[in-house]
């Protein structure tokens, strides 16, 4: 029913549609409203026509079969220019300008990393935007084949990926990248996705942490568009997903992916996962999608020995020097010394490495292993310690203050979330090795400077808000056991 007359007779494109779709939403209900009709937006293109842009192929068809001609007899009702409107897809649109600036575009680009206007474009494209696009994607630009260096315990896992890179056929499906933490396992899904997308820039490779498709997911659920959400990732041609470990325990996000990996399957698409488990040993994921999981191949990625840390050790200076931070090349008995002194895994050897080679600058060559004893001291740690995680610190933080983990990767920017977010950003700036890109990435995709701005937030508070340094200090002690 249209109703009111006095509505009819707006010329605003934003006004008709406000006042349109409202009233569409009361006959199609809430849930299809929010998947198709909400996250779409009115245009204007350059013949003046009116398009309604929906977010997806897949939610213009639908918006097609079951909406267009009602939403039309509305519209006309109420348009004083007794304008149609048509309905594309963002993919068939170019940068035509928005009527309506009210509605948000959904936000999927962030899963693939496609822009928002062009979604038709590769998920990234390393040859002409892609610092840019990469950045969006959350890969590492210096995360390639090229940088990763080859021994005993990765030898498998690296011809593997190599092979999956290649999107060569008898692929087994998936591939699931398994073992301890900080031995290369992001390295590796990030060669692949790089390494597959030079070699098909028109497929759509889609890489992303568990961490992100959880929150993403919440997102979409929180926004009722959970349909663009499946679509984009369901119209990747391969899809990276890392850390999958930290899915465990999340029902609904678990179901997701197991409904996610099943229809990529069957449509033959290539999946590569990386956990720091092994499928059967991730105890806490639901055993369908544990055994879906395990269905491929299973490949190790083992932690290094001597020779292959010092390896490590000698590239990383190897790309410092290209740079101009060093100059010159470290003694063998010095790397050896650096790399005895550095237990843990190759997060904590780049750590000592990058202090090294800030130390040392234009006398890397002239070091001995004495100087080196006396000038990093402290920085080279003497004995294990318990390693703390980020997630772990997620997992405290959000207990401590009461909140859900998601909420601590959700977009929510209330004053009850953010802080306690921040405090987190902090102890995992303080506790692990973790640069600020990455921390970023494991708060739900957020860009470097929210984290540092968290950060400093925290330092700057602490001494002058009792309540912020008590929760950082009691933190600190459950952290530490
Ligand atoms: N074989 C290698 N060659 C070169 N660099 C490596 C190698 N293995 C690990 N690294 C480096 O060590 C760091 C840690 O590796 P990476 O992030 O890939 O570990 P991970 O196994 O994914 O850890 P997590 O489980 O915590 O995500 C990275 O900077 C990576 O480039």
């Amino acid at each position: 029913m249209i109703g009111g007359v006095a509505m009819a007779g707006m010329t605003d494109p934003n006004r008709i549609w406000t006042e349109a779709a409202d009233r569409l939403k009361t006959e199609i209900g809430d849930g299809p409203f929010s998947s198709y009709i909400a996250p779409s937006a009115v245009r204007v293109d350059s013949q003046g026509n009116l398009i309604l842009v929906t977010p997806t192929a897949y939610a213009r068809d639908w918006v097609r079969k079951n909406a267009l001609r009602r939403m039309n007899e509305l519209w006309l009702g109420l348009d004083g220019l007794s304008r149609r409107l048509e309905v594309r897809c963002r993919a068939e649109m170019g940068s035509v300008p928005p009527a309506s600036a009210s509605r948000e575009a959904p936000r999927l680009a962030s899963i693939s990393a496609a822009p928002a206007a062009a979604p038709a474009a590769p998920a990234f494209a390393p040859a002409t935007d892609g610092a840019r696009a990469v950045r969006a994607a959350g890969l590492q630009e210096r995360l390639t084949f090229d940088s990763f260096v080859e021994g005993h315990g990765n030898a498998f896992a690296l011809a593997i990926a190599k092979q999956v890179a290649s999107w060569a056929d008898g692929h087994f499906n998936p591939v699931f990248f398994c073992g301890p933490y900080g031995y290369g396992k992001t390295h590796l899904l990030n060669a692949i996705a790089w390494e597959a997308q030079r070699l098909r820039p028109d497929a759509k490779v889609v890489y992303l942490t568990a961490e992100r498709f959880l929150s993403t997911f919440v997102r979409a659920m929180q926004d009722r568009s959970t349909a663009a959400f499946k679509e984009s990732l369901r119209s990747a041609d391969m899809l990276l997903l890392d850390d999958v470990q930290f899915v465990g325990g999340k029902t609904s996000t678990q179901e997701e992916l197991l409904n996610t990996l099943t229809a990529l399957i069957e449509d033959g698409k290539r999946i590569v996962l990386s956990a720091d488990r092994a499928p059967v040993a991730l105890t806490d994921v639901e055993p369908r999608l544990r055994s879906h999981l395990a269905a491929g191949l299973t490949c190790p990625v083992e932690a290094a020995d001597r020779d292959l840390k010092v390896a490590v050790a000698q590239s990383r200076l190897n790309a410092l020097a290209k740079l101009g931070v060093v100059t010159g090349e470290a003694r063998s008995e010095v790397l050896e010394h650096l790399v005895d002194r550095t237990p843990g895994s190759m997060r904590e050897l780049e750590g000592a490495v990058n202090t090294l080679a800030a130390v040392a600058g234009s006398r890397l060559s002239a070091l001995t292993v004495d100087e080196v004893q006396t000038l990093l001291g402290a920085a080279l740690r003497t004995g294990p310690e318990r390693r703390i995680t980020v997630d772990e610190i997620q997992k405290t933080v959000a207990e401590h203050f009461n909140l859900k983990q998601a909420d601590l990767l959700s977009e929510r920017r209330t004053r009850a979330i953010a802080r306690p977010r921040q405090v987190a950003m902090y102890l995992c700036k303080q506790h692990t090795t973790r640069s600020y890109p990455d921390i970023g990435r494991r708060f739900g995709g957020r860009d470097h400077t929210t984290v540092l701005h968290g950060v400093r937030k925290i330092e700057e508070l602490m001494p002058k808000d009792d309540q912020i340094a008590r929760d950082v200090e009691a933190l600190t002690r459950k952290l530490r056991g």
